[in-house]
Order: C-alpha cells, then sequence, then structure tokens
C-alpha cells in the first residue's frame, strides 16, 4: 500500500475483507456491484463502504455501482496479492502454536516462514512444518529466512524487548498479541490485537444497545 496516502486504520483493516468478497463475487460471475449489494454480502453499512473506497478515487459511478473486475484488479495491487509476505512468529506458547498450526493455509500470499521460542534449542526444532529456534539468533535467522515482519505472542514481560530487536533489524512490521503497549520507531508499523479490549468493546456495544 502506498506510505503518501493517509488512509484510516479502520479502513485498512477492512481491504483484506472487500477484497476477499470481492474475489467471491467475481468468481460467480458477477460483472457489477453495487454499494447496497456489497453491504448486504459483508454486513458492512454502506455509507461506510463509499467512505472507505473514496479515499482511492473515483472506484464506481454512480448509479452504476462497481465493475467487479476493476475492483479486483485494484484490490490484489493494493494488498500486493501477487507476493508472498513471509513472516517471523516470536513465542510458541499456547497461542503461538495455534498460529503456527494454522499458518494461514486459505491465504497463498502469507506465510509463517520461520519461529523463535525461548524453550527451543539453540539448533532449533520444528513445529507444524516450521523450524522454530531459540531466540539468541532471531537476527541470523530472521534474515535468513527473509522474514518482512513479525508475530508477537511471547509472554508480556517479554514483548518490548522483542519488540526493540525487530526495531533495530529494520522489520517493517509487528503483528502484537500481547497486552503490552509497545513503542516502536516511526518507521515501523505495529498493529496490535488486544481480545480483552476488543470484548470490552463488544460488551459495550451490547449493553448500549440494550438501553
Ligand atoms: N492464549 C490466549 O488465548 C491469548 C489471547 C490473547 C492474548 N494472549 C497473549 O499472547 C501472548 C502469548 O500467550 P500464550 O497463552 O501463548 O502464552 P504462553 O506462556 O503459552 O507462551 C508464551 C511463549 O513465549 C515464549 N517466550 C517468552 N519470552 C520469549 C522471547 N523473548 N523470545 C521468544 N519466545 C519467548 C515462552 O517460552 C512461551 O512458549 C501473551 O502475551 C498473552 O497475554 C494470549
Amino acid at each position: 500500500m502506498k506510505q503518501e496516502l493517509k488512509i484510516p486504520q479502520a479502513t485498512t483493516k477492512r481491504l483484506p475483507l472487500y477484497y476477499r468478497f470481492i474475489q467471491n463475487f467475481a468468481q460467480e460471475g458477477m460483472e457489477r456491484i453495487s454499494s447496497k449489494e456489497l453491504s448486504e454480502a459483508m454486513k458492512i453499512d454502506s455509507a461506510t463502504i463509499r467512505r472507505d473506497f473514496s479515499y482511492f478515487g473515483a472506484l464506481g459511478k454512480k448509479g452504476y455501482g462497481y465493475d467487479v473486475q476493476h475492483l479486483l484488479q485494484f484490490f490484489s495491487q493494493t494488498l500486493d496479492q501477487h507476493e508472498t509476505t513471509k513472516v517471523a512468529l516470536i513465542g510458541v506458547g499456547n497461542l503461538g502454536s495455534a498460529l503456527l498450526k494454522y499458518n494461514f493455509q486459505k491465504n497463498h500470499n502469507t506465510h509463517i516462514v520461520v519461529a523463535f521460542d525461548s524453550k527451543a534449542p539453540k539448533d532449533g526444532k520444528m513445529i507444524s512444518n516450521i523450524p522454530v529456534f531459540h531466540p539468541d539468533l532471531l537476527e541470523e535467522k530472521y534474515a535468513e529466512y527473509g522474514a518482512e515482519l513479525a508475530i508477537l505472542t511471547v509472554s508480556p514481560r517479554s514483548a518490548q524487548k522483542m519488540a526493540d530487536r525487530l526495531a533495530a533489524m529494520n522489520a517493517k512490521g509487528i503483528l502484537n498479541f500481547t497486552p503490552e503497549r509497545l513503542t516502536v520507531p516511526d518507521s515501523m508499523q505495529l498493529l496490535t490485537i488486544d481480545l480483552s479490549v476488543e470484548l470490552q468493546a463488544l460488551i459495550y456495544l451490547i449493553r448500549n444497545q440494550e438501553v
């Protein structure tokens, strides 16, 4: 995605979802789609969809809707779906093991290629067909396996230390599953998935709806 476009994070997070739905529409042979149809399929309100798409210029025409092939090409290019992104996983405990096993099998463009855990032996071991090394080898193996970004599933107390090491190696980004609020340089992208926060937000939405 181009850096110069100031796209809100909420919009950015919806882009892969749009792409997935548009792929389905194309497979069904649909040639054009309205924001209302997209809205009904994706359960996102159509004003949000129109606003999200407006960040990328004129993707559709008033009264016509969106050309499915055009959208497909646009999202494929925007999300760099032709290139595989190699990911490192740091912390292979309960959550990390599950992610390693899952390894984005349905998305052929993202792949965990190497993992690290402080309990792993220095010469590594295989878990779910992926090599897992001791974090002493992070810098060496991260580069050797061509990882671009990292998923952080270490215990909270190790999170900032590992983020600092990733920043020092110019890792492009971190998907942080730990509850730690990490500090990273501006040159690095950071997304935090805090399940407790998401759950609290859901509970808040449910309670507000009930009032
Ligand atoms: N399990 C969940 O459902 C869940 C949900 C949301 C968030 N989290 C968060 O995700 C993180 C992992 O959770 P978990 O349940 O898998 O914990 P876990 O204790 O099972 O696993 C953590 C793993 O990280 C390893 N580790 C610790 N320091 C390390 C380092 N410096 N380098 C490499 N490996 C290191 C440990 O050896 C361990 O295997 C925690 O921060 C937790 O708060 C977990």
